[in-house]
């Protein structure tokens, strides 16, 4: 458990037992979180549409509610933490003060600051999306889902590519700006920009609908998709809640991003049948041996992409992909017939030999194509050759 926690009660009031963080994960964590962020979506909506109708027990529900909220963000935590998995996914703090009633609440340890860049990243995302939760619940987005366009097979998409070309297929990225870069593109016309991919030859394209960190948006995703771009799309998000998913597929992604630094197998597990369910490809992204043993002991995984950055540090080699595919990790993946995308820091024909050389049949590309002038030429001075034909 990172930290102490000190309850102390207020003069007058006793001390209310509060839970232990360290009983074994089990049902009520998946549970809660699954169920509660729905539950307490109805709160503040009640709330707006008859101001001053909650009564003191309710607020008392919704408090308690939080509460349990939080706990699960530190089960999360601590089952996360026995896969060596860094990223917490809440800050450590705990809920406001008064969640936790006539106590002082205070936690001992290195406080409310994101340890590095990808937690920053998962903290501002737990937010989100709890707001946008409150807005769009996923009973509304399951609606949605009945009447939206088929999804197109981003996998298929690749093996094509690779058939034709004998190069690996380009997943070609509309990225805007990054947090180790700042911004790539001044003039950014997401359509144009994957309009200019799709004729240099892209397979697929990665759209990344972060806002904050990255001047991405899911309305960038849609407006790409209802330009008649038939590249399948991948949308490129930080996803900790199924409910990304659901409404990634509303917005036009034929894949998603799920990436093993922050989800823990059980999460990957369950995100993958999902994303099997809406028709959505999963590409589960690792960065080291453990994260690619955790990954390749999960059934159903058709995708894999190897980050050459380290999300956590921004230290960009390519010599990531080669090493992780040595040996017996190469061979099993060779075996359960997986597509290995290799991702980041590539910017020469030499670059993409030597991922290919290690075994990759895809890659995924932002940088190096998306300052180009004009972002299809980039993807010929990628590769060397003009992929289109
Ligand atoms: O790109 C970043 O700075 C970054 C920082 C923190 C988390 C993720 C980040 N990037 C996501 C990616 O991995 C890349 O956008 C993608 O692989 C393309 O990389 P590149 O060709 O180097 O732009």
């Amino acid at each position: 458990m990172e930290g102490l926690i000190s309850l102390k009660s207020s003069p007058g009031t006793s001390l209310r037992s509060f839970p232990s963080f360290n009983q074994p994960p089990n049902s009520f964590a998946r549970r809660f979180s699954m169920d509660l962020p729905l539950r307490r979506s109805s709160f503040p909506a009640i709330r707006a549409q008859h101001p001053g109708t909650i009564s003191p027990k309710e607020e008392e529900e919704e408090d308690a509610l939080k509460v349990k909220e939080w706990e699960v963000g530190m089960f999360q935590n601590e089952v996360a933490a026995s896969q060596g998995i860094r990223i917490r996914r809440r800050p450590p703090t705990g809920p406001p003060l008064h969640y936790v009633g006539p106590f002082e609440f205070r936690l001992q340890n290195d406080g409310n600051t994101p340890r590095n860049i990808l937690e920053e990243i998962v903290w501002h995302k737990d937010t989100e999306v709890s707001q946008m939760k409150e807005r769009r619940p996923l009973a509304t987005l399951k609606k949605f889902i009945e009447n939206a366009p088929p999804t197109r097979d981003f996998v298929g998409a690749l093996k094509a590519a690779h058939s034709r070309t004998g190069l690996p297929g380009l997943i070609a990225e509309v990225k805007k700006a990054s947090p180790s870069r700042g911004i790539l593109r001044e003039d950014f016309d997401p359509v144009e920009i994957a309009r200019a991919y799709e004729k240099g030859g892209a397979a697929c394209l990665s759209v990344l609908t972060d806002e904050k960190f990255f001047k991405g948006s899911f309305e960038n995703l849609e407006a790409i998709r209802n330009a008649g771009v038939q590249c399948p799309l991948l949308c490129k998000e930080f996803v900790i809640d199924a409910w990304q998913i659901y409404y990634a597929r509303i917005k036009g992604a034929d894949a998603i991003l799920l990436i093993a630094a922050v989800l823990p197998d059980l999460d990957i597990r369950y995100m993958v049948k999902i994303c099997k369910m809406l028709g959505l490809a999963a590409l589960v992204e690792v960065h080291d041996e453990r994260e690619m043993d955790r990954v390749l002991g999960i059934e159903g995984i058709e995708l894999i992409g190897i980050n050459n950055r380290n999300l956590e540090t921004f230290e960009v080699d390519i010599s990531n992909t080669k090493k992780l595919l040595e040996g017996e990790r190469g061979q099993l993946i060779c075996q359960k017939d997986i597509i290995v995308v290799g991702e980041s820091g590539l910017f020469t024909p030499d670059h993409v030999g030597y991922v290919q050389e290690a075994g990759v049949k895809a890659v995924l590309v932002g940088e190096s194509i998306v300052k180009q002038s004009d972002p299809g030429k980039g993807i010929t001075g990628l590769f060397g050759r003009d992929i289109s034909l």
